[in-house]
Parts: structure tokens; sequence; C-alpha cells
């Protein structure tokens, strides 16, 4: 266990094509966002294990000896979490058969990788654990991947299975490419506490950062990113990636001669859009543009026809197209966050009155950074002064 303790991040993500396919084999390009979560790690007092959540209101300690009573009972399941262990897992923590409420979701991804990890790697670390995110919760920006990779990093960092980058007086450091292939692995277990049966991009991102190609757990970078500005709108409209993703599955099931066509067109957008990206010079010009337009398009009605769309996603849609910009879902749909493209050409006007309807409709939107990097650690020092103070009033 490192003395000082250790503060990681991990960026949520954008799906710009591919989301719900990528779970059914499709390819998905997917870019990191500017919007991170973080954790801190400190060495705990007293053989107890504690978690402070202020995101999803979560106060929880445990003693370090009841915790490993408990991983002794987690038998079976040996490569991902099975539902005996869940269940093991639910009734020690209190928490309902059927819960999918975020705390409960939170906590049960948080001991079942605490407990795993441990299992293979060390004993159970008696650390404070606390994690924070400027990322909004459930809404599509990837927060359960950004919290299961931050915690898989501290967990394998607190069990020695992964070593301490961050050489004396750097501010920030990554892990080597095994390291982060081990890190993304187990922030894929945490994501199926969380979702049932993630395709694994969104970990993958938040574990590599930058712009990259997804397929059935192929990650592939993409050659070059364009400087694309991208609009998000958070509808607020809350819903849980797990249902959605289950509704897909079953509507494949009961349809697969009419899905299974979308899912393709779906795979094909992807590969159309991955083509014009790798075209376009760094600072494209506008005539690269419309075709990424024409794809959002097409994507948001094929979204439609698999069942995630939302009314509050198509009023989006309505907003941005009365000011000439295209949008479409991003992550599961359902509600959640759209994304609009600002092409070079689109006057700071037609931009700004776009914002305007967005947020007269009660939605939240921001312009931020794409291709950030992946799972980061931090010197503690780095750490803005002011996060420590919010923190410490949460
Ligand atoms: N900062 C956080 N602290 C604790 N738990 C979190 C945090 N962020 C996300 N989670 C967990 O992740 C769940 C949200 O995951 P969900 O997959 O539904 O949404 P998302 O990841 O934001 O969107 P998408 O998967 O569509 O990108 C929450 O209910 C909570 O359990
Ligand atoms: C909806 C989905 O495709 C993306 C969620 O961000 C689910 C997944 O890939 O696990
Ligand atoms: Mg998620």
């Amino acid at each position: 266990m490192p003395e000082c303790g250790l503060l990681v991040s991990a960026p949520g993500k954008v799906i710009l094509h591919g989301e719900h396919a990528v779970v059914h084999g499709k390819a998905a390009l997917a870019v990191a966002l500017g919007l991170r979560t973080f954790l801190r790690l400190r060495p705990g007092g007293g053989e107890r294990l504690r978690i402070h959540l202020p995101g999803v209101g979560v106060r929880r300690e445990w003693d370090v000896a009841e915790l490993r009573a408990l991983r002794g009972r987690l038998t079976g399941g040996a490569n991902s979490p099975s539902v005996e262990q869940l269940d093991t897992l639910k009734e020690f923590a209190g928490i309902a058969a059927d819960a999918s409420a975020p705390d409960s979701l939170a906590i049960l991804a948080f001991l079942y990788m605490c407990l795993a990890i441990s299992a293979k790697y060390g004993d159970v670390p008696s650390v404070d654990i606390t994690v924070w995110s400027e990322l909004p919760t459930g809404a599509g920006l990837g927060s359960s991947a950004a919290y299961a990779v931050c915690l898989a990093a501290a967990l394998l960092h607190a069990c020695g299975a992964i070593s301490c980058p961050l050489k004396d007086g750097e501010a920030t450091a990554r892990w080597t490419e095994e390291e982060m292939t081990l890190i993304n692995s187990w922030a894929f277990q945490g994501e199926r506490v969380i979702h049932g049966n993630p395709s694994g991009v969104d970990n993958a991102v938040g574990t590599w950062g930058g712009a990259l190609r997804y397929q059935s757990g192929k990650i592939t970078s993409l050659k070059r990113v364009p400087m694309l500005r991208i609009l998000l709108t958070n509808t607020k409209v809350p819903r849980s990636t797990k249902v959605l993703v289950a509704g897909v599955k079953e509507k494949i099931l009961k349809f697969p001669a009419i899905m299974n066509p979308v899912l393709d067109s779906i795979d094909a957008i992807s590969q159309e859009c991955q083509s014009v990206l790798e075209a376009m010079p760094t600072n494209p010009s506008p005539e690269y543009y419309p075709v990424l337009e024409e794809l959002f398009d097409i994507n948001q009605h094929h979204l439609n026809v698999i069942g995630v769309g939302h009314p509050s996603l198509d009023r989006l849609c309505r907003v941005t197209a009365s000011h000439g910009l295209h949008s479409k879902l991003t992550g599961a749909g359902g509600g959640g966050c759209g994304i609009t493209l600002l092409p070079p050409d689109a006057t700071p006007l037609a931009v700004e009155a776009a914002k305007r309807d967005l947020c007269a409709c009660g939605y939240e939107c921001w312009e931020t950074d794409i291709g950030a990097p992946g799972v980061t650690l931090h010197s503690s020092s780095s750490l803005n002064a002011q996060v420590l103070h919010a923190l410490s009033e949460s």
C-alpha cells in the first residue's frame, strides 16, 4: 500500500456512432471527454475499509476481517460476477435483490471489484476511498465506466498488482500498456455489475482515452482525429443503460429479420464515419461536414427504430435542426445526452441561439474537449485545492 495514498482519474466518453450495435458485435467509434471522474485513496485506520461516493449519496464502511470472510464465501464466477455472487453481496450490503438504484449499483460494483481483485492479487486493503465526478451520472457519458476504471486502477494499485509510475516532481503519469490492459479488464467486470451485458467500449475509452474504434473487444486507435467541435446536451431525463440494452436484445430476438439489418447499417455508418474522419485534416474545412451530418441524422433514425429514442431527444434534434445543426443521441439513449456537430462555418450567433433554445427546454448544454487522456495517476499536490475543499464539505 502506498504510504501517502493516491489520486487517479478517468475520462467519460462520447460515442459518435455504434452505441447498442456494439453490444451485438458491430463497430463503435468513441472519443474520451474532457470531463473526468476522480478517485482518492488514502491509508485507512483501524482495519476498516471506507467508501465515500458523494455523487450517489453513499458513505459506508466495513471491517476488513468481515470482508475477508465474505470473500471466502464468494465461490464460482471465476472470470466475471455470477448471479450467486451478486446475491451474496446484496445480502451482505443490505441491498434489495432487484435493486437498480445508483447507490446500490455503485456499492455492489465496488464490493465485487474489491473482493475479486484482492482474492487474486493480495489482501483486502484497509483504505479510505472517495470518488467524485465532473460527469452527470446515468446520462450517456460513460459515468459507470469512468467509475469502474478508477476503482480498478486504485484497487489493483492498493493490492500491489500494478506499479506506481509517478516520478518525483511529475504532476501526472500513465501506467504501461500491460498494466492498462489489466485495469481495462477489471473495469469491464465492474461495468458488468452495473450494466449486465456491456460491450466494453466505455471502459476501453476510460482506460485508453483518445479516439478509438471498438469491435468485439478489439481496440484500434483512430489514425487521425480532427478537431471536432461538439455540443453536448443533457436532457436530464433519467434512464438506465442496463434496462435499455436489455430492451434492444428483446427487440432483436422478437424481430431478427427486421433488426439485424438495422444493426448492419449502423455498423456501416461507423465505417463510413471513420473513413471521413481519417481523411480530414486536423483543422478541417467545412466541406467534410455534410457527410458527417447526414450520418448523424441516419443513425438517429436507426436508434429510434431499435427503441432507444425518447421525446426529449426528438425535441433536442428538432431544436438544433431549426438552427441548421445536426444531432443524435449518445450512449444508451432513452433520455440522457445528445451530441450536436458544430461545423467550422456555423455562425457563433446560430450556436448561441441553439444553446439558448435548448436551455429553454430545461436542458443543460456545454462544449467540451474530446480526445482526452485515459486513466491517469496524479500527484496529490496537483489536485485542485478547491476540489479538495468541495469534497471535505460533502
Ligand atoms: N461518481 C460515481 N460514483 C459512484 N457511482 C457512480 C458514479 N458515476 C456512475 N456511477 C454508477 O454508474 C451508474 C450509472 O451507469 P449507467 O451506465 O446507467 O450510466 P452512464 O454510464 O452514465 O451512461 P452510458 O452507460 O450510457 O454511457 C450509477 O447508477 C452508479 O451506480
Ligand atoms: C449502449 C451501449 O452501447 C453504450 C453505453 O455507453 C452499451 C455498451 O456498449 O455496453
Ligand atoms: Mg454506463
